[in-house]
């Protein structure tokens, strides 16, 4: 019996395909994934830590913070900061840039993330996880501004995301392609077990919060009135229906078994145009996606190619099997 090929062994060797690296990046990912283990194993014990719940505090955004939000977001801060290979660190859970502790040099990269996203299903059980995007310091070796992180899409170096869910899992990209390692409990490391996970063209599955049908702009209720319309509408077949609500799980069924997902535009708060993330969630989301040869957009934009204007911006999100979304996109452009 084998130990098969472990993530920090995966790294290093794809690490080897990039002349010139260093290592720093390789170190990097490998930091973050102590992070993850540690929330993997405070999400497995629960209520018997005294991890569940709400922590009485709210985030930047107004939201009401669970205890594992800021559980999680400190592990990350921490596991990373002592490192020397970040400039910066911002989370959904922090107003602003963290500022790295003094005596430490400055790296080469920037770690963006949600530290615990899906976080109103943690107290019922349900699979929630991190989501993180790596990107390359406008200026290395000084401590990040905000500015420097309001990079597009493309720029990012790598995303991922690790799934606390039925098996703990870590999946990422550097840009060739999106793996998947799960935690062998025994000894404690990923290991390798969903190689060039791919998301089909089509799909008979949609993943949407249904509740908000009557906030969406015509264009997706259009799209989604005629899923739902099933083998007696125009699109002449049945279609089903999957939400986890918790954006990471959703994801991770599309890049499993394909699907469609779409948190979109709607009119509920004029000063949330989507409810998504575009540093934190959208990004990272959108890159693996791609990379598994999907699309993601907003509806009227590739979501990678867009312009972040502040740290904590809110987008629509559509993405999944490239087909569907560019029906969708169709339907925006038609009005
Ligand atoms: O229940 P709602 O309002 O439709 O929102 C669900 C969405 O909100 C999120 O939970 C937001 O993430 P956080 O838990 O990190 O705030 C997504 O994961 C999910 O897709
Ligand atoms: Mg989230
Ligand atoms: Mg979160």
């Amino acid at each position: 019996m084998q130990i098969g090929t472990t993530l920090s062994q995966f790294i290093i060797e794809e690490t080897r395909l990039y002349p010139g690296a260093t290592g720093d990046f390789a170190a990097l990912l490998n930091d973050l994934t102590v992070a993850c283990k540690f929330i993997a194993a405070q999400v497995q014990r629960g209520a018997l830590v005294g991890a569940l719940g709400s922590a009485g505090t709210d985030n930047v955004q107004g939201e009401a913070q669970k205890k594992l939000d800021i559980i999680s977001n400190d592990a990350i801060l921490h596991s990373m900061d002592w490192t020397g290979h970040l400039a910066g660190m911002v989370s959904e859970e922090m107003d602003a840039p963290y500022v790295l502790p003094a005596g430490i040099p400055r790296g080469k990269y920037l770690l963006l993330f949600d530290p615990l996203d899906g976080s109103s299903n943690i107290d019922v059980g349900i699979s929630v996880g991190t989501i993180f995007s790596v990107l390359r310091a406008p200026v290395a070796g000084r401590d990040a501004v905000a500015a420097d992180f309001l990079q597009p899409g493309v720029e990012q170096v790598a995303a991922g995301y690790a799934l606390y869910g039925s098996s703990n899992m870590l999946v990422y990209s550097t840009g060739y392609g999106v793996n998947g390692f799960t935690l062998e409990p025994s000894i404690g490391e990923y290991v390798l077990t969903h190689t060039q996970m791919r998301i089909p063209e089509d799909t008979s599955e949609y993943a949407i919060n249904a509740s908000n049908h009557r906030h969406w702009q015509e264009p997706v209720r259009r799209y989604i009135d005629e899923l739902m319309a099933g083998r007696d509408g125009p699109r002449g077949r049945d279609f089903n229906m999957r939400w986890v609500g918790s954006m990471v799980a959703d994801v991770h069924r599309l890049l499993c078994r394909g699907g469609i997902f779409l948190y979109p535009f709607d009119t509920r708060d004029p000063a949330k145009p989507g409810k998504l993330r575009l540093l934190y969630e959208a990004n990272p989301m959108a890159f693996l996606v791609e990379q598994a040869g999907g699309a993601a957009s907003t509806g009227t934009q590739r979501i990678l190619e867009m312009e972040p204007q502040s740290l904590h911006q809110r987008v629509p999100v559509i993405l999944g099997a490239k087909n569907e979304v560019e029906r969708c996109v169709a339907y925006h452009r038609e009005g």
